[in-house]
């Protein structure tokens, strides 16, 4: 974030994640690691390697939108939606310190990385996406609800569905930028409202010339693709996109409650009750689960990262630096034979594995994450401690139905559908010095494992107020990650209990093949006592620990950069222009 860097044990944490590549920790310089050869780029580039120092820095400063200062106007371009293609000739402009003048168009599947910018490919990165997405093309044609079901209830989309309707698809025109709510690496991010309705989102804004020289329209295509295929409670929602000559906008929804960092410096010793705790870590393991499921290593997870809804229940945001990769569902049975004699006798499920019939993330989630949404697929704590099996997939039913059969009546382990890319491998150094996993830092490559490291730093800090491995600068932190042990502040003795500090312990083994949910994912985290009794499909009904104030412009902190006044003014070449002022 450029807005505001945080502050944290003295130091301060700048809000740029680390995008750098090949870098190599010198082991035998102890104490003054130095890290070197860097890449810009995300997801296992190969060449290149030193010249990347300049995107550090750029990640790690303050990088102004060109919103901020300039004037820019393009033409409408023919607009397109799903497949099919119509025009407009409306367009906008937005004046003032903070101007834009402007239209989009909805860009459908329009590769954001083809206009420029010489990007290698991402070897590591299989995009499922490849010129045609069924999400855009569905919510095109279908208005809403039709490739996301946990939304269809959205009042946001009827307002979209109408524009579409209306004027073929959606631009900069249709919106009024109310207020910039932060700035990231890629892009910034305004409080939007659609016009004629009160429907409010948040609209990243690139600069596409921006991206091309800094080399990040991959990045910026490849957050659009993830954000397109999410369907998800704690996830954010993508109601379209759309780009004009300058920018690409993304449209999202708008989360008031602020991030979890703010909320969390403003609790009594700047860190969370281990109820609050649990409740977040919950909601983002859920998550975390599903990205994992879709084929996602997110990467990037911390607590400016993980956004406040209005009702108070989380959002984890940004995409930018997510690894997108195969995955390969997979139904992890415990086998009735095995667990009437060894497994059981030993203690432990026994278990085989075979592949879901269907491979595809897009096959397998609807019908596993059902209607429940959140619901860890087939978690055997929810199934035997709820009781209730039609939420499960029938083909699960089936099994526990035989299972319970031949046990007689006792509740057996069920199976359990898991994807966790383990097979992912990534040689990109990307993240935040304090959130950083060892091996990422070491440069010896990185799956999936490394959310669950990030994971156990994050509950860590909710927990207890900082991160575990801060050290006086960057390269002391890269340092305390990869040869430091894990310690617990002294001070919060008896405060966090030993479950906490013993899930900890197990996300924060420095070698991932050791580490908690490397084999299996969510689910080993899911039946650690620290999170006994969560109610993991039900978790989105629960009563959060806060709910934020209700969101107005004018409240504190908002009032400063909200000025918005719309006026209509007219272009020379007839096209209608929407000026307002804002900041
Ligand atoms: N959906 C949203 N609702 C409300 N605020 C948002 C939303 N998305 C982003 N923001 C705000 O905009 C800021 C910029 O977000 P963005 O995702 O572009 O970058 P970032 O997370 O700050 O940085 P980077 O992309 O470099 O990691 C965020 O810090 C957050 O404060």
């Amino acid at each position: 974030m450029c807005t505001e860097e945080r502050t944290q044990g003295g130091g301060s944490r700048g809000g740029g994640s680390l995008l750098l590549q090949n870098v190599l920790l010198e082991k035998s310089k102890l104490g003054s690691v130095v890290v070197k050869g860097m890449m810009v780029d995300r997801g296992g580039g190969f060449a290149r390697a030193a010249a990347a120092w300049g995107d550090l820095a750029s990640s790690e400063g303050v990088q102004t939108s060109s919103l901020e200062n300039s004037s820019l106007t393009s033409s409408l371009l023919p607009l397109s939606h799903g497949n099919s293609s119509s025009s407009s000739s409306s367009s906008s402009s937005f004046t003032g310190s903070a101007s834009i003048t402007g239209s989009g168009r909805e860009s459908g599947d329009k590769d954001y990385s083809s206009g420029g910018g010489n990007h290698h490919k991402l070897s590591s990165v299989s995009r499922a996406s490849n010129g045609s997405d069924s999400s855009e093309s569905s919510c095109s044609t279908l208005g809403y609800g039709g490739s996301k079901p946990h939304k269809a209830n959205d009042k946001r989309w009827e307002g979209i569905q109408a524009i579409r309707v209306r004027d073929g698809s959606l631009g900069l025109s249709h919106f009024k930028l109310l207020k910039r709510l932060g700035c990231g690496d890629i892009g910034s991010v305004y409080l939007a409202e659609l016009r004629g309705s009160h429907s409010h989102f948040a609209m990243k804004v690139m600069d596409k010339d921006s991206l091309a020289r800094r080399k990040k329209l991959l990045r910026a295509q490849t957050e659009r693709e993830i954000l397109q295929s999410l369907d998800h409670p704690f996830l954010p929602t993508l109601y379209t996109h759309f780009e004009s000559d300058k920018f690409l906008c993304l449209v999202m929804e708008f989360c008031s409650g602020g991030d979890l960092h703010t909320l969390r410096q403003r609790q009594p010793g700047k860190h969370f009750s281990e109820q609050a705790a649990r409740f977040y870590a919950a909601e983002i393991l859920l998550a975390l689960e599903y990205l994992h499921m879709m084929g996602v290593v997110y990467r990037d997870l911390k607590p400016e990262n993980v956004l406040v809804r209005e009702d108070g229940h989380i959002m984890l945001s940004d995409f930018d630096l997510s690894l997108k990769c195969a995955v390969s569902p997979t139904l992890v049975k415990s086998s009735a034979a095995d667990s009437h004699d060894g497994g059981r006798r030993a203690g432990i499920p026994v278990y085989c594995i075979q592949p879901v019939s269907c491979a595809e993330p897009s096959c397998v989630v609807p019908s596993c994450v059902g209607p429940v949404g959140a619901l860890s697929c087939v978690s055997p704590c929810f199934v035997m401690k709820s009781s209730l099996p039609s939420l499960l997939p029938s083909f699960v039913r089936k099994k526990k139905d035989a299972k319970n059969a031949k046990a007689g009546g006792t509740v057996t382990p069920l199976p359990e559908l898991f994807a966790e890319p383990t097979d992912a491998r990534s040689m990109s150094f990307v993240g935040t010095h304090e959130y950083l996993a060892p091996e990422i830092i070491k440069g010896d490559g990185h799956g999936s494992a490394v959310d669950w490291w990030t994971f156990g730093i994050f509950l860590y800090e909710l927990l207890f107020g900082k991160t575990p491995f801060k050290g006086s600068g960057n390269r002391a932190t890269l340092f305390n990650v990869v040869g430091q042990p894990l310690k617990f502040p002294e001070s919060a003795t008896g405060q966090v209990s030993f479950a906490a500090r013993d899930l900890i312990r197990g996300l924060l083994v420095k070698e991932p093949l050791n580490r908690l949910a490397s084999k299996r994912g969510a689910a080993e985290i899911k039946a650690h006592p620290f999170f006994e009794g969560v109610n993991w499909a039900l978790i989105r009904c629960t009563s959060p620990p806060e709910v934020p104030r209700p969101f107005e412009l004018g409240m504190p902190g908002s009032s400063n950069n909200t000025r918005a006044a719309p006026t209509e003014s007219s272009h020379s070449s007839g096209g209608s222009y929407v000026d307002f002022d804002f900041f």
